[in-house]
């Protein structure tokens, strides 16, 4: 049995209905992805998408995007879709700076808004 490969999703709270309604949109291709989520996130993904199996995370603040940034250390997250609110001041923001640099580091196809995160996932339709 092949192993599928693995997405991560987080949406930032002011971003989190838009990533539920991707997930929606997207089903067919998310199905082709083992999921992981920050906590919240994976939560209201799940939700709008109960067929899918998401594996939820610490919530973002509590840890949960160093856990996906050390999955991505160590080789286990092929690509990441973060919906970012550039808005918003964040009390874990150098968390999520630190994520988004190892996903710059390992070179993982990575989406911080919802325009790239459509492109990514049209290549997965085929
Ligand atoms: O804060 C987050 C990413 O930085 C997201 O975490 P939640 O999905 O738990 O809200």
């Amino acid at each position: 049995m092949s192993v599928k490969p693995c997405i991560a999703l987080i949406a930032h709270d002011q971003k989190k209905d838009d990533m539920a309604d991707f997930a929606r949109h997207h089903q067919a291709a998310l199905s082709r992805f083992r999921i992981v989520a920050t906590g919240t996130t994976g939560g209201r993904v799940q939700d709008a998408c109960p067929e899918l199996k998401v594996t939820r995370l610490k919530s973002g603040p509590l840890g949960g995007d160093q856990q996906i940034g050390a999955m991505i250390a160590t080789g286990e997250v092929d690509m990441l879709i973060f919906f970012i609110d550039p808005l918003s001041a964040l009390p874990h923001d150098v968390d999520v700076k630190a994520l988004t640099r190892l996903a710059t580091v390992y070179d993982i196809p990575m989406a911080l808004n919802r325009a790239t995160a459509e492109k990514l996932i049209d290549f997965q339709k085929d």
